[in-house]
């Protein structure tokens, strides 16, 4: 291995490591297309692998979550490296904290697992904007994922970072990178451009050398489209699907070669308003016996979801636009709170029965903690702190600017603009060709008058004097991850409309809700209450300490599950939706919360209907599966949740 900069545990180990490996240059992993298999330094070898995404993990939870792996009897990982997590402005990289890409490689090579690295530049993954930085489309017309120019010099200039990082990762440098995918599912885009996919292939060659396998991965639908004479050709296919018949016309692109399914789905996404998304165990069980049977390399497809922490959850397009929850649990092997499930032992009996599974103990469930209810103080309307959430005022424009236009990337945008004559009788209000991406809370002279919605809600009805304040708070609630047109431009597409009368005259408030709550909380004890009862999008917050009732002292911190949408202390958890599940609970890891002697500070946004003291409570187990579809808030249990809409966080 050459990690670049070890713990001192790490660097004892180096040496032994060294002694214990071969030496770089005799290290190699290639196919053996005579025998219909990999090598893995000349001998026989078959991956069987699962995916974690580490931007979906703390840091401080990588080691845990790997081991929990390598002891499932997995040999490699597979994970992605979203682009707009690493690039969040133009020339701007961040690989510190939880983006430390090495310290994750390192930690799998201590965990004895190789790596299957998929650094897109297109992801999918139900990553915001399926992992492209959403500062592309500051060029409207850019044509992303195809031999655009301005596109290609976006994709060059980021991975002439990205790869010299990895080069000395790659296996025959002594790292742990087996292979290397290109794209994503091409095949599934719809353009097609095969120069494009050239030109990403001269990229990894010219960067990673020659020696590296660099393949494609596509549904069975995909495979014409999106495999590329020199890089090796795999597909993706889950429990239900035809293993013979798909593994036959992966046939017609790799006759010779080991079989590879790059993506075996454990379980699968959620979306909100929709039913919490299963895949049973004996159906995943057989299915991944089927194919080691026939001599394949699988990955699982998750192994470990993880959590969409602050705004990086995408969406997809399937009739209407379906946002992806925070929650990733996927129903995988490992819950989102890093806990075993029964898939996971069913899934290392059937391993152990074709390669070896480390014996000992697997490491127990993390403790969980319950506490609460607590109720949260009113602290504001989010209208009082337009001077701190947009410190430097708002952007003049005659018709409204998307959020691209005015480099908000995630969260909250306010729009604002005055009426131009009185409205006596409610009046029709709405935003042209679902103008609206994607929620709008809509107030006049500060009171909430209700919400607009892309393709769920279209029209509301408003009255108001000359001069009235019309305030439309625009919520992006994640850019599309899937689909033929991933430009997913936020805000007030179009000028809205009231009655007869398109306004004009806007003006946008970019708004930095996070370091609101990071940074001017904390500082601002004044409260802003409402001038009146609350109504439309209001703070509220919450101190307390951790007393952990465990063996009679302060236990350790567990890690704790908190029903609504919420910052602990200033870590945005991410989107929570109370009326539209199916996630009922927010995952909290232990090392967010203070332990005895330090304050805890929860800080809660709601946009809807406000009560006058939310509670929360925490939880020991999480709830991920009851769509409620219009069932009143109030009609639920105290301990599971209180607040109503809950709201938006920035990314951590
Ligand atoms: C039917 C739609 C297929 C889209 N592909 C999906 S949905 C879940 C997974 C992840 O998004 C993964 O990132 C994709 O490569 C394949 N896949």
């Amino acid at each position: 291995m050459a990690p670049k900069k070890l713990s001192c545990l790490h660097s004892l180990l180096l040496p032994l490591l060294t002694i214990l490996l071969p030496q770089a240059d005799t290290r190699s992993f290639v196919v053996d297309r005579d025998h219909d298999r990999f090598l893995l330094d000349g001998d026989p070898f078959r991956y069987v692998s699962g995916s974690l995404h580490y931007f979906r993990v703390p840091r401080v939870l990588w080691a845990d979550r790997l081991l929990k792996m390598r002891w499932s009897g997995l040999n490699a990982i597979q994970f992605y490296v979203p682009w707009n997590y690493h690039e969040p402005q133009p020339g701007v990289y961040n690989f510190n904290g939880s983006r430390n890409l090495i310290a994750f490689l390192n930690e799998a090579a201590l965990a004895n697992l190789l790596v299957i690295l998929r650094p897109g530049p297109y992801i999918c993954a139900e990553w915001e904007m399926g992992g492209l930085p959403s500062w592309l489309l500051r060029k409207p017309e850019i044509h992303l994922r195809t031999s655009d120019p301005d596109f290609l010099a976006a994709v060059d200039s980021w991975f002439k970072v990205l790869l010299p990082k990895i080069y000395p990762w790659l296996y025959h440098n002594g790292g742990n990178i087996i292979s290397i995918q290109v794209e994503n599912e091409y095949g599934s885009y719809g353009a097609c451009d095969s120069s494009y996919m050239r030109h990403l292939a001269g990229l990894f060659r010219a960067l990673l050398g020659e020696k590296i396998l660099l393949f494609t991965t596509d549904g069975p639908e995909g495979l014409q489209c999106g495999s590329l004479q020199g890089l090796y050709t795999t597909v993706d296919f889950g429990p239900a699907d035809n293993m013979t018949k798909i593994f036959t016309l992966l046939r017609k692109y790799e006759p010779h070669g080991p079989l590879v399914n790059s993506e075996y789905y454990t379980g699968w996404l959620d979306y909100w308003g929709q039913n919490h998304s299963t895949r049973s165990v004996s159906a995943i069980t057989k299915g991944l016996e089927n194919m080691l049977e026939l001599g394949a390399s699988v990955n699982t497809y998750m192994f470990h979801g993880g959590t969409n922490f602050g705004y990086w959850n995408g969406a997809d397009k399937k009739g209407r636009f379906l946002p992806i929850t925070t929650s990733y649990d996927y129903d995988a092997p490992i819950s989102e709170a890093g806990d075993p499930t029964p898939k996971l032992f069913a899934l290392r009996n059937v391993i152990s029965k074709f390669q070896e599974v480390p014996l000992g103990p697997l490491p127990p469930p993390s403790p969980k903690m319950m506490l609460g209810p607590l109720t949260l103080h009113l602290v504001g309307h989010l209208l009082a702190f337009l001077d701190l959430l947009c410190p430097h005022g708002p952007i003049n424009s005659i018709l409204p600017m998307t959020f691209e236009a005015v480099k908000q990337d995630h969260g909250f945008m306010l729009y604002r603009t005055y009426l131009t004559h009185t409205i006596f009788e409610p009046t029709p209000f709405w935003v042209p060709n679902n103008g609206v991406h994607d929620r709008a809370y809509v107030m006049v002279d500060g009171v909430f008058q209700g919400v607009l919605e892309r393709n769920m809600r279209d029209k509301l009805f408003l009255m108001g004097k000359l001069g009235s304040k019309l305030d439309i708070l625009l919520e992006n609630m994640g850019r599309l991850s899937f689909g033929s047109n991933s430009s997913d431009f936020k805000g007030l597409l179009e000028p809205p409309i009231l009655g007869h009368t398109v306004l004009t005259q806007w003006m946008m408030f970019p708004l930095k809700i996070d370091n609101l709550v990071k940074w001017w909380f904390p500082l601002q004890l004044l409260k802003r209450p409402h001038p009146q009862a609350p109504s439309g999008p209001t703070f509220y917050s919450k101190t307390f300490p951790i007393v952990i009732a465990n063996g009679g002292g302060l236990g350790s911190r567990e890690d704790t599950i908190l029903p609504p949408k919420i910052w602990i202390n200033g870590f945005n958890l991410g989107r929570y939706w109370t009326t539209r599940g199916p996630q009922q609970t927010l995952y909290v890891p232990r090392f967010l919360l203070f332990p005895k002697g330090a304050l805890n500070k929860i800080t809660l946004l709601e946009l809807e209907n406000v009560p006058l003291q939310p509670q929360v409570q925490f939880l020991d187990k999480p709830i991920l599966n009851s769509t409620l579809h219009g069932l009143r808030i109030d009609s639920l249990s105290a301990d599971t949740l209180s607040a109503s809409e809950p709201m938006e966080l920035s990314g951590h």
